[in-house]
């Protein structure tokens, strides 16, 4: 199959070519080969390649020669330097030189293939035998295809299936690993306990809300929202009725809602009206309705789930969810209190007597998880399901522990890359891992970035640059790719159009909105315009803004969508990359499924159920969260029993911190014991992964990164957007880089990193203007960066250090010190100040990694 991909991996099958004759056409690997080969031809036997002081001195003869850096005077120089005609010749991007030492891994391979899965369905035990009534237990087999229930629902489904004796007994807490099937086990329980109420004669879904669940996030509501309607689809028919009945569903009235901020109020209002007994909801739009709206019935409120505590913690939740539990008992007191004055026009029958529940899912106990459970729950049982390992079968549910580790199936890897190679790195990983699932296409692949505007460059630099000869091809025909492309989402999503537009026209004062407005969109956005501009009727009808593109294609990765999902993008666009980056292979017109990948923030780490995700790449390790955060994320992939593979991208300054989230992940700051699969990594060597990704012989895979890493600087070049999307998220990522927590500040450290360097991870040729803000000195760390040597902030604070020495701290070290501690505490207050008495003030701390770099440098600016 001639896909690119085969060719670009095939050893050594060197295209034919005679020399000096442009090769034109094909894939670019084979214009390379070819001009490489034409090239050797002309050169002169005796010519000696001057051998690089390198740290990979075995192969530094087959390197291409460093040049002495060019400084391009202007932009135009810079681009005939990166000119085609000139491109073979011209190698002024020396990646892999003046890189520092890296410690080869160990051999040792943490991962046992063989170990068996910690999170699948046990075969020891069913359903039925848990007490899950018959029809659910045939629903689940014959339409989710569902037969076996997992570790934490073999833990959960006794305690909270209802019984006769006592059919609302006590809270409960669960906690248990990414992929577990927590959702099953809380949705079964409700369902089965709503169920009976279809016997009564008055019941309809005029009952009101009986059931709420609140999720930190829209994608994780909306995910909960299908999963139950899929169940509630389910058409539940007491035994004696044949199939052929026409009598109605025993369901018929058991409706789910959801809630967000995204839709128009007007409709949610309606909705409630008619009543919904599920909802599942995000905790502003929830609390807003009950404070707003008077037809919202939810007296006789039964359940009370919070999904992903600990998240909804982060995000500052915590007094909307004292408001939301306010609320409920205001509401439930004054419907209690209108039956027993008998103004109420409730049917009768109804048990007031019991009480409601309250289930909270969370990753961790964390103190102020502890604190929520304090407040929400009563008398709770915890349970926390963590199938042995060694026997999954005979599973137990292993005693307490305070520990979050990955399922044991998962491998887990990293690779660490010098700052100049991570983007090429991150481009050959990715074409190895599509390769090596290349018989099952359909491949998804997560890739988490640090920051809002990281992810759109990353986004828009794949999607826009083009290998060999068509690199130049005249870039005004993309603008008009683009405006197509454009047209056909606006016929997709005219439908979601309207509801946005009467968002906007009606008020837009929920926390969700503002959190989806103000988290980092820079003016005069596509989306904010979208938004918040109504056209007045009499003006001729304008041309529809063009909406934010969902999928881009890379020759790079041929076969492969390429999605991103971020907290700055409208409601549509991120639900739509979601729909697109999980479309079911299977289920695909298209004769070959294509391949997709998702890259996105940690607003994509939680709950999310992304079906058939094969790896998840850490580009950007963690800055909030730590461990747990990291296990979150990885947990995208290997969930419910299956494989996957998690890759980590470790900075050599960031070595310390394998071990570091090892000994985290068990609970043990000493160090990790032999044996844990779960909560150790392996480490692959960048070389490795090069060459897989690359292909060629020896070190040729160095000279295609080389000219990977060039059509990425020419595509920086090509226009002033290319280049201004990319200094933003050089930028954006430094201060997202400068959020790590204090206690990781000697893993992560901006003053550890080599600006310079780095900046070509963001395929610019220097540093731009550094973090540290709108004074001269800021400029001062950028011109120490410009030149042949960009200076690491290590190596310039050096100088000054020594003098620091005999007496305080030195101008730019202050600066450096004083921009990173002004920074914290603005993201940190932005935490604390998220949420006050329900309204959105400010986006919260962990929104800064979802956040836009614009709002923040004026942040951080005080402009
Ligand atoms: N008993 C089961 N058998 C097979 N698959 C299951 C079972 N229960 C749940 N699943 C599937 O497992 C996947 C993960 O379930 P779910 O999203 O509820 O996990 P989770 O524990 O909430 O994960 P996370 O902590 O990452 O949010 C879903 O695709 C779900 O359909």
């Amino acid at each position: 199959m001639d896909d690119g991909l085969v060719l670009n991996l095939a050893s050594d099958d060197v295209a034919q070519s005679k020399g000096g004759q442009s090769k034109k056409g094909g894939r670019w690997t084979d214009r390379l080969k070819a001009k490489r080969v034409a090239k050797r031809k002309t050169r002169p036997e005796t010519t000696t390649r001057p051998v690089e002081h390198d740290e990979t001195s075995q192969t530094a003869e087959h390197r291409p020669a460093k040049r002495a850096r060019k400084e391009a005077s202007d932009e135009h120089d810079q681009e005939r330097a990166a000119a085609p005609a000139h491109r073979p010749s011209q190698v002024i991007s020396s990646l892999f030189t003046s890189n520092p030492k890296i410690e080869q891994p160990s051999p040792h391979a943490a991962h046992n293939p063989n170990a068996k899965p910690s999170n699948a369905p046990l075969d020891s035990s069913t359903f039925s035998g848990l007490g899950l009534d018959p029809l659910i237990v045939a629903h689940l087999a014959n339409k989710l295809h569902i037969e076996k229930p997992t570790s934490i629902q073999r833990a959960v489904l006794p305690a909270l299936l209802p019984t006769l004796e006592d059919p609302a007994s006590r809270d409960v807490f669960i906690q248990s690993q990414t992929g577990s099937g927590k959702t099953l086990s809380f949705l079964l329980p409700i369902l089965q306990d709503l169920l009976p109420l279809s016997s009564l004669s008055w019941i309809d879904r005029s009952v009101g809300t009986l059931a709420i669940i609140i999720a930190p996030t829209r994608e994780l509501a909306k995910q909960i929202s299908d999963v139950l309607e899929a169940l509630l689809k389910l058409r539940l028919r007491s035994q004696d009725e044949s199939a052929e009945d026409a009598a109605p569903r025993l369901t018929r009235w058991l409706v789910s809602g959801l809630l967000t901020g995204g839709e128009n109020r007007t409709h949610e209002k309606a909705r409630l009206r008619k009543g919904v007994p599920i909802l599942v909801s995000t905790p502003g739009r929830l609390l807003d309705h009950l404070q707003n709206t008077s037809s919202f019935n939810v007296g006789k409120c039964r359940w009370l789930v919070l999904d992903e505590a600990d998240r909804l913690m982060e995000l500052g939740f915590e007094e909307t969810i004292q408001g939301i539990l306010r609320g409920l008992d205001g509401r439930r007191k004054l419907a209690l209190q209108a039956v027993e004055e008998g103004k109420s026009l409730e049917a009768g029958g109804w048990d007031w007597s019991r009480r409601r529940r309250t289930i909270l899912c969370s990753a961790t106990i964390r103190e102020d998880v502890q604190k929520l459970a304090g407040t929400t729950l009563t008398n709770p049982i915890v349970i926390k399901a963590i199938a042995d390992s060694s026997d999954a079968d005979n599973e137990a549910i292993v005693p307490a522990t305070q520990n979050f580790t990955p399922p044991s199936q998962l491998s887990q890897k990293y690779v660490i890359v010098p700052l100049k190679l991570r983007l090429v790195t991150l481009v050959a990983l990715l074409r190895s891992l599509l390769a090596q699932s290349q018989s099952r296409k359909g491949t998804k692949i997560i890739v988490f970035l640090s920051c809002t505007d990281s992810v759109d460059f990353h986004w828009n630099l794949l999607g826009g640059t083009k290998m060999g000869d068509d690199d130049d091809e005249d870039d005004d025909d993309e603008d008009d790719d683009d405006e197509d492309d454009d047209d056909e989402d606006d016929d997709d999503e005219d439908d979601d159009d309207e509801d946005d537009d009467d968002e906007g026209a009606e008020s837009g004062t929920s926390s969700e909105v503002e959190k989806e407005k103000g988290d980092g969109r820079s003016e005069g956005d596509a989306s904010e315009t979208d938004e918040s501009q109504p056209q007045t009727p009499k003006q001729p009808a304008k041309k529809k803004p063009p909406k934010e593109k969902v999928e881009v294609k890379s020759s790079l990765l041929p076969d492969t969508s390429i999605y991103r999902l971020h907290g700055s993008l409208p409601l549509q666009t991120r639900l739509a990359s979601l729909k697109g980056f999980s479309a079911n292979p299977s289920s695909s017109k298209t004769p070959i499924p294509p391949n997709a990948i998702l890259l996105c923030t940690s607003v994509a780490s939680r709950g999310l159920d992304l079906p058939l995700v094969r790896a998840v790449i850490q580009y950007d390790l963690p800055t909030e969260a730590g461990a747990t955060e990291y296990v979150h994320r990885v947990g995208r992939t290997a969930r419910a029993g299956k494989g996957g593979e998690a890759w980590s991208f470790v900075a050599p300054s960031e070595t310390e911190w394998v071990k570091w989230v090892q000994a985290r992940m068990q609970g043990d700051a000493q160090g990790v014991k032999e044996g844990e699969d779960s909560v150790s990594l392996d480490g692959v060597s960048m070389e490795s992964v090069l060459r897989k990704g690359f292909g060629g012989k020896g070190s040729e895979y160095e000279e295609r990164a080389t000219e990977v890493q060039l059509s990425f600087e020419r595509w920086v070049l090509r226009n002033k957007q290319n280049a201004e999307i990319a200094r933003k998220a050089f930028l954006s990522h430094m201060r997202a880089y400068a959020t790590h927590p204090s206690d990781e500040k000697h893993i992560f450290h901006i003053r550890h990193l080599h600006l310079g360097h780095l900046a070509k991870a963001f395929a610019l040729r220097e540093a731009p203007t550094a973090v540290t803000s709108k004074n001269a000195k800021a400029s001062k760390i950028k011109g120490k960066h410009k030149g042949s040597a960009s200076r690491s902030a290590t190596a310039d604070a050096k100088p000054k250090r020594k003098r620091a020495r005999g007496g305080g701290a030195s101008d730019d070290e202050q600066d450096v010190a004083e921009a990173e501690k002004r920074m914290e505490q603005v993201v940190r207050a932005q935490g604390r100040l998220t949420k006050k008495g329900g309204k959105m003030v400010s986006s919260g701390t962990s929104e800064f990694q979802i956040a836009g770099g614009y709002d923040l440098e004026r942040l951080v600016n005080r402009t």
